[in-house]
């Protein structure tokens, strides 16, 4: 039996006094868009930076396809779009060379990029819909569009693990129906998506399971039962549903 795509086992994870993951455990095979809920502060961005190897846990392990996530990530199996305030907007390059990061990996030491390196470059820019965009600075593109150049590096890199750190923060609805369906169909060639979202309501349409966190995985199971009004209230303490809220 192959090794799942993530596979987090019993992680606890400090940042100095805090606790921001507290024995969390998670296993997605191929295949699955997976929504991870929580509330703010619930530990949802040092998970996916544990997944990335960005953050180190300070007990337990996780392994991506069966290795270390630093050996997955320069093999460029796995890919993270992170949350806004994470990103340098001011960084002087085009969302084409964004785009083309993703084919380090592919370029050997001299990093010039090849006409294959091009080839998936321009596939992966017309997939979230900015090929008209891609010689502008990438500070210069809305919120929606910097994610879809985000998604669009993941593609771009092969990535079968792809990361996204709420994706649909600040989007508008054109983004947010572009990068939906993209997950859908990334899932449908075989990867792994991971989203974290406060969008409970496009939990369904979105997601082929949904975990609710706290400090740990409280939950994992179908959208349907994540969103059972008792086991929100395990997770955020309140009805965040029953209150006619859209978001969490
Ligand atoms: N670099 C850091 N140094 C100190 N504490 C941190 C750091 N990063 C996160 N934390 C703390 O760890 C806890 C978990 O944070 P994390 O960003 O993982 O939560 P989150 O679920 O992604 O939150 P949000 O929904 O607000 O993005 C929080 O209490 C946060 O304040």
């Amino acid at each position: 039996m192959s090794a799942p795509a993530i596979d987090v086992r019993d992680v606890t994870v400090h940042y100095g006094d805090v606790v921001a993951l507290d024995g969390a455990t998670l296993r997605l095979g191929a295949g699955a868009v997976c929504g991870l809920i929580g509330m703010n502060g619930s530990g949802k961005s040092t998970l996916m930076k544990s997944i990335m190897g960005l953050v180190r846990p300070d007990e337990g392990q996780v392994l991506v396809d069966g290795r270390p996530p630093s050996k997955a990530r320069r093999s460029g199996a796995i890919s993270y779009v992170p949350q806004s305030e994470d990103v340098d907007w001011a960084f002087p390059v085009s969302v084409r060379d964004v785009v083309m990061m993703g084919r380090y990996g592919h370029q050997g030491f001299t990093r010039r990029p090849r006409a294959a390196d091009r080839a998936a470059v321009a596939e992966a820019l017309d997939r979230v819909e900015l090929a008209d965009l891609a010689d502008r600075q990438i500070g210069a593109l809305s919120g929606g569009q910097r994610k879809r150049a985000f998604v669009a590096r993941g593609i771009a890199q092969g990535a079968s693990i792809l990361l996204l750190d709420e994706p649909f923060a600040g989007v508008d609805k054109r983004s947010e129906a572009t990068i939906s369906a993209l997950l859908g169909e990334l899932a449908a060639e075989g990867r792994t998506v991971l989203v974290s979202t406060h969008d409970l309501h496009a939990l369904p349409e979105l997601c082929t399971e949904a975990v609710l966190l706290l400090r740990r995985v409280l939950l994992h199971s179908t959208p349907a039962e994540v969103l059972e009004p008792a086991n929100l209230a395990m997770a955020f303490g309140l009805d965040v549903l029953g209150r006619g809220r859209a978001t969490a």
